[in-house]
């Protein structure tokens, strides 16, 4: 049996388990459940808080995790990434009140609060930097009003709670962050169930970005239409019962489907129509 260890709070939580639900396994139907057995699909979820997650992969006991990059960073746990999921999103940055720092330079002898310790001091360290780090648990946008640092170090999403705090972001960007799997450093990515599990996540990323187009074209537009829907591999073309048009079917990607569909129409195709994917193994 597989064993899953998906995030039980925070911003990773809820589209977590919708991933895992949308990839066909089953997911706790309360908050407080901290384990679950989907017997059918063979696989076992712990319900932990994400930034322990890398740790109990790294150990071994767990076969795979779902976490954040930064909180893997974070952990230095012996986990590496081996699938990029797209939500959860963010920067790590340094911020400060406006016209107190401008680059990393300005942070020597200063106190920096943070809950990425790690990923702080190793970015201190291999700047060259020396100042003093503080590690506050969240909400550490107040650390700077209420004197405990004068820089602080955090997740970025929309910016707002830095606004709200009077704050701005300086430097470069730390790093950039997403919802990410994990497996123990050096462990055999290419077990079967591994694979599986990889494969029908991925399934879940293909049908949120793809829409399925279906189109009649005729015969002389089709080399100019094929270019417009490429499809994965090749699109799918079949004869009409109107001799002289034929029938098109493709994968486009759904941010481009309407701009695709103005176009197809300005070559002549008709019934444009595009289709939900709810699942696929590609
Ligand atoms: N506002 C946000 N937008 C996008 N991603 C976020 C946001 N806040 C945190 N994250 C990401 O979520 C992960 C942090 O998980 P965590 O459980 O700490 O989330 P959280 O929402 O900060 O929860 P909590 O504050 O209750 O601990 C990190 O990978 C981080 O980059
Ligand atoms: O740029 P924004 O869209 O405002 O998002 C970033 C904020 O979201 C997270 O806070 P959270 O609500 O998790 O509280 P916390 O600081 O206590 O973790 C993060 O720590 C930032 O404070
Ligand atoms: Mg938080």
């Amino acid at each position: 049996m597989l064993r899953i260890a998906v995030p039980n709070k925070g911003s990773l939580s809820g589209p977590a388990a919708e991933m895992l639900h949308e990839a066909g396994y089953q997911q706790r139907r309360e908050s407080k459940e901290l384990r679950i057995v989907d017997p059918e699909n063979e696989v076992e979820f712990f319900y932990l808080r994400p930034r322990d997650i890398a740790i109990y992969v790294s150990s071994g006991r767990l076969d795979i995790g779902i976490t954040g990059r930064d909180l893997l960073i974070d952990s230095g746990a012996e986990a590496e990434e081996i699938l990029p999921l797209g939500f959860a999103r963010s920067t790590f940055r340094f911020a400060a009140k406006p016209g107190t720092a401008h680059g990393i330079e300005d942070l020597k002898g200063r106190t920096v609060a943070t809950s990425y310790e790690g990923i702080v001091a190793k970015h201190l360290a291999d700047s060259g930097i020396d100042a003093s780090v503080v590690h506050l648990d969240g909400a550490v946008e107040t650390a700077i009003e209420l004197g405990v640092a004068e820089v602080i170090a955090d997740v970025v999403e929309t910016g707002t709670s830095l606004r709200n705090a009077g704050l701005e972001v300086f430097g470069e960007p730390i790093m950039k962050s997403e919802a990410i799997v994990v497996r123990r450093t050096g462990a055999d990515a290419e077990e079967p169930k591994v694979q599986q599990f990889l494969r029908r996540l991925q399934g879940v990323l293909v049908a949120r970005t793809y829409v399925m187009m279906d189109y009649d074209c005729r015969v002389e537009q089709l080399e100019k239409a094929v270019a417009l829907t490429p499809g994965l591999e090749s699109p799918t073309v079949s004869p009409l019962h109107n001799e002289g048009w034929v029938a098109v079917r493709a994968m486009v990607p759904a941010k481009e489907a309407q701009r695709i569909m103005d176009d197809l129409y300005g070559i002549g195709a008709r019934a444009i129509l595009t289709t939900a994917i709810h699942a696929c193994r590609l």
